[in-house]
């Protein structure tokens, strides 16, 4: 193993977004050998390895410890990984890739709004047909333990390998359990969420593999890695506005920070009063209304990089749990 493998989504929904992630933290992923090649580095930073996988790969290597970090879908991660936790720790949401794991069954069902419903209805269904009904699904596991926290016995599942939503229409399976993002696919094929069926709301996630060789040149890599995710993360979550006035004084910075959210990384105003301040993006326009309410001539508003700070949370929470 290198001193430090990354696995990165290397087709399907997740890749994109995965790529451009990386390349906003200032971590663009090089792929050497054309496009075919499945082994890539990190621009600057040869000392990473990327290994270029599918979603479902990536948590098999993550569980395994083959690789340091990945991105991958938690709904795989938890399908997966028996007690994933034991061997991985999911340090940070990316942001994309959402989609919700639930419970859905036709909508034809109107007697069914909830899993008490359901477990009605299984038995019910299992007295009058001598047989229990069937759950399409490929998450398998989850399937499982979802089904047994709400008491519900009366089913055996059916592994499907796609399309399955079609199921309940094609006969092979009474209800389904799958991943939805806008509901298209539910709606098209007549079927509905059960109340209290959504199992698991997963995003993307940048991954720590619990048994991989932390080594401390690994760690090291990993603290800049991280050091550069956070400080585009808390970018993300500002925007940098500057100005001049004379009236800005303490009480008015208090007040700003208190109905704005608003940060100063430096400090109050200079001297001459010249001011920075971080500021949420949805804030943007009742503090310039605000700060020009109270003297400020003119303020202008950029969008930022980076914000490196001392801190590096997610590398902590990393150490916490190695
Ligand atoms: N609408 C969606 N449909 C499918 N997956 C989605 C959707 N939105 C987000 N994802 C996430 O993408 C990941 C699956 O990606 P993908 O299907 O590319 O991987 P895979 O299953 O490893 O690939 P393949 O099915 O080609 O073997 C999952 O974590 C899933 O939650
Ligand atoms: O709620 P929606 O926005 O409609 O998206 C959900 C659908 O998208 C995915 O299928 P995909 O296209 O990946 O096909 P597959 O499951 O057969 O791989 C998923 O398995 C659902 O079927
Ligand atoms: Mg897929």
């Amino acid at each position: 193993m290198s001193a430090f493998v990354i696995a990165v989504p290397a087709k399907g929904r997740l890749q994109e977004n995965a790529e451009s992630y990386f390349a906003r933290a200032g971590l663009k992923l090089v792929k050497p050998r054309g496009a075919r090649e499945y082994r890539g580095t990190v621009a600057g930073l040869p000392e990473i390895e990327v290994a270029f996988l599918s979603a479902s790969e990536i948590a098999q290597q993550l569980s395994q410890g083959a690789v340091h970090f990945g991105i991958t879908g938690e709904d795989l991660i938890r399908e997966s990984i028996p007690h994933a936790d034991d061997k991985v720790v999911l340090l940070h949401g990316l942001g994309f890739g959402y989609a919700t794991v639930v419970v859905a069954v036709p909508q034809a069902w109107i007697d069914v709004r909830s899993m008490a419903d359901l477990d009605d209805v299984a038995t019910a269904f299992r007295l009058e047909n001598d047989r229990r009904m069937r759950v399409a699904t490929k998450y398998v596991n989850l399937t499982r333990a979802f089904f047994a926290q709400h008491g519900i016995i009366d089913y055996r599942i059916v592994e499907s390998a796609g399309a399955t939503e079609g199921a309940p229409a094609a006969g092979t399976a009474e209800l389904i359990v799958d991943i939805t993002t806008t509901g298209t696919t539910l709606q098209a094929n007549a079927l509905k969420i059960v109340e209290d069926g959504i199992m698991l709301r997963s995003q993307a996630n940048l991954v720590a593999a619990r048994r991989a060789d932390w080594t401390p040149a690994a760690r090291e890599i990993a603290r800049v890695m991280l050091d550069r995710i956070a400080a585009t993360d808390r970018a993300a979550s500002f925007r940098e506005m500057r100005t001049r006035f004379p009236g800005c004084d303490k009480t008015l910075l208090t007040e700003a920070r208190e109905k704005y959210g608003v940060e100063t990384p430096f400090g109050g105003p200079t001297s001459s009063g010249m001011l920075t301040l971080h500021c949420p993006p949805d804030q943007v326009h009742a503090l310039a209304t605000f700060l020009r309410a109270h003297g400020a001539a003119s303020v202008v508003v950029g969008p930022l990089d980076y914000v490196f700070a001392c801190e590096n949370p997610l590398f902590d929470r990393l150490e916490a749990a190695l």
